[in-house]
């Protein structure tokens, strides 16, 4: 273990007084003899913009959709905005997902909608949270114009460069104003300039409504300038934890090889 690590967990465990959104603790998950969650533990504070990095096949997928109840850990606690998801039964945990925005990989938009269409999407599946709601347009356009594109409300996806869908994405995941987003690999697929657009977005998102962001990535330069603190998943635990500075600067070789160019 790190001294990175252990010297950030003791200042968490010093009785922080920042409110707990997500809080995995003692996490196990295996698949027959591929142990992938050996003990994983992490919080994310309110507000907080949190980046967890690990190599490829880490398990960082697998600790998502544990986070979100699509996946049942072997053992461990999963508490969400207060609430144990190992326990919920399916209609408390769509509920608790309207609280949750999501922007995975690719941007995933649906190619017969129009970008209206598309941010209505999570409106209609979450209808009891809009009951009084008759006009989605106003919620729309604050959404797009969050991201700078409110004048593409009525083009169809592939009418779009890649970072404009990525932005379009991104107002979706916000427009149910959740208090926690999930980004997964948020500028992967992207050039430089564009990637920095879109962390320049997440962060002034997260100003506006004080959001708590959990943010996988591979990416240093996103990483660096998102992230008020790290996680470092190696060997199914949370090897290290830190700010990125900590951790650029620690001597051990397993955390240096996430920062090597
Ligand atoms: N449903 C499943 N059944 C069996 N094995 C699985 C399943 N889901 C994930 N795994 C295994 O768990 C390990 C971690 O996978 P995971 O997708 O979480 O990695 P990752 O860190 O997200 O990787 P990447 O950065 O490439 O997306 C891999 O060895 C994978 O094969």
């Amino acid at each position: 273990m790190s001294e990175v690590k252990e010297k950030i967990v003791s200042t968490v465990d010093a009785g922080t007084t920042r409110e707990v959104v997500v809080r995995l603790r003692d996490l196990y998950k295996s698949f027959g003899d591929n142990k992938v969650l050996n003990g994983f533990n992490m919080v994310l504070h309110k507000g907080e913009n949190l980046v967890v990095m690990g190599k490829s096949g880490s398990g960082k997928s697998v600790m998502i959709k544990c986070l979100v109840g699509l996946m049942s850990p072997d053992s461990g606690i999963v508490e969400v905005l207060g609430k144990n998801i190992v326990t919920m039964d399916q209609e408390d945990l769509d509920e608790l997902r309207s609280d949750i925005g999501f922007l995975f990989q690719g941007s995933a938009l649906y190619d017969s909608m129009t970008v209206r269409e598309n941010l209505e999407f999570p409106m209609r599946r979450h209808k009891g949270r809009f009951k009084g709601v008759n006009d989605t347009l106003p919620l729309v356009r604050e959404a797009l114009e969050n991201v700078g594109l409110a004048h593409t409300m009525d083009l169809m996806p592939e009418e779009l460069s890649g970072g404009m869908k990525r932005r379009v994405a991104l107002a979706r995941a916000i427009i149910l104003k959740p208090k926690l987003i999930l980004y997964d690999e948020p500028t992967s697929g992207l050039d430089p300039i564009t990637a920095k657009e879109i962390i320049g977005l997440m962060r002034s998102i997260q100003k506006k409504y004080g959001t708590s962001a959990l943010i996988i990535t591979h990416d240093v330069d996103c990483a660096r300038v998102i992230s008020e603190r790290m996680v470092l998943l190696v060997d199914g635990i949370n090897y290290a934890e830190g700010t990125y500075e900590e951790l650029v600067a620690a001597t051990d070789p397993k955390i240096n090889a996430f920062f090597k160019k």
